[in-house]
């Protein structure tokens, strides 16, 4: 097997009494897009800080490219593309002078360098903007160019902390593009975030965080098979009388039956048949039932089983 581009373990991070990474551990292998979720302050930002050597931390290694990561490390460094969850670009320069900045710090040659500029603006679709300094751009045409910023150099890793909060629909599915078209190009990518339908929609593997934590690893079919939901069945119902609502949890492969404000929801584990049996019991029975929704696990069910709160899909 190829060394991993990433190879984290046991890693302890303190913020004073605070564990913010908790004996973590984590591999990525090169190509992948690798989406490491987790709600607000679990850990994920720390996570990207000490794989970059940015942050020390009390316990623990960090190898990237299969080198331990340093501070010094230039050369491991020079094939990393950075995209913070904050905009980092100078307000005095033009979006072409940003991009040419930040890709000078690493590609010297004057030609080579204008082509890389040039293609970095067109990925991001910032042709037309070119000239305009960024105190004119949209938020969303703004998290653009920090992208821009961030990989223009060609890197073979790109770290992309929540590169998505607080943008728009079209920007955002921009940028979702963007991300699969540079892993097409052979980069491995880390995106890190809370939002799960972006995660679900892009990334090879996923990691499910919590305080400091790596909770759960794999593909996204593989982590739905880790839980015990298989299906929520979810229906309109008018009354349903408490008698009905132990029968129903008494079914074959019930296991929680809610009904509240006319919605019955039904989970159920993993069972071929599980839609027919519930209509049939409800027709025997003649109760009355309009719209009958079933939907597969989400990540967020996972996450819930798993650790018994919600994602919270902001
Ligand atoms: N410089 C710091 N000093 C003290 N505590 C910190 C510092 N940076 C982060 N923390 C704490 O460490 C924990 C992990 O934070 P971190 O920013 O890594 O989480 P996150 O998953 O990236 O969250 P978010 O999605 O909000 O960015 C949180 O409890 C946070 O409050």
């Amino acid at each position: 097997m190829s060394t991993p581009v990433i190879k984290i373990e046991n890693l302890v991070k303190r913020y004073n009494e605070l564990v913010a990474l908790d004996h973590f551990n984590l591999e990525i292998e090169q190509g992948e897009i690798f989406g490491l979720l987790g709600p607000n302050g679990s850990g994920k930002t720390t996570t990207i800080n000490c794989i970059l050597a940015l942050l020390s931390f009390d316990k623990g290694t960090v190898e990237v490219f299969g080198e331990t990561m340093a501070p010094n490390k230039y050369k491991i460094k020079r094939e990393i593309g950075i995209v913070f969850q904050n905009v980092a670009v100078f307000n005095e320069l033009t979006v072409y002078e940003n991009i040419d900045y930040f890709c000078g710090l690493y590609i010297m040659d004057k030609n080579t360098r204008k082509q890389y500029v040039e293609e970095a603006i067109e990925f991001a679709g910032l042709t037309e903007f070119k000239k305009f300094y960024p105190k004119k751009l949209s938020g969303g045409l703004l998290r653009r160019l920090n992208i821009a910023c961030g990989i223009a150099h060609k890197p073979k890793l790109i770290i992309m902390d929540e590169p998505t909060v607080a943008v728009d629909p079209q920007s955002r599915n921009k940028i979702l593009e963007g991300i699969l078209e540079l892993n097409k190009k052979g980069a491995t990518i880390i995106y890190t975030s809370h939002y799960m339908e972006e995660v679900e929609q892009i990334c090879t593997r996923i990691a499910i965080m919590d305080k400091g934590r790596n909770l759960a690893i794999g593909t996204k079919e593989e982590l739905k098979m880790m839980i015990k939901t298989g299906e929520t069945i979810s229906m309109e119902v008018l009354e349903l009388e408490n008698k009905y609502m132990e029968e129903i949890r008494k079914l074959n492969h019930v296991y929680q039956v809610d009904y509240a404000d006319n919605k019955l929801n039904i989970k159920c584990s993993k069972g071929k048949h599980n839609l027919i049996r519930i209509l049939d019991y409800l027709q025997q029975n003649q109760i009355a039932f309009g719209r009958v929704y079933s939907e597969l696990p989400t990540l967020n069910d996972v996450f819930l089983e798993i650790t018994g709160k919600e994602l919270r899909d902001k």
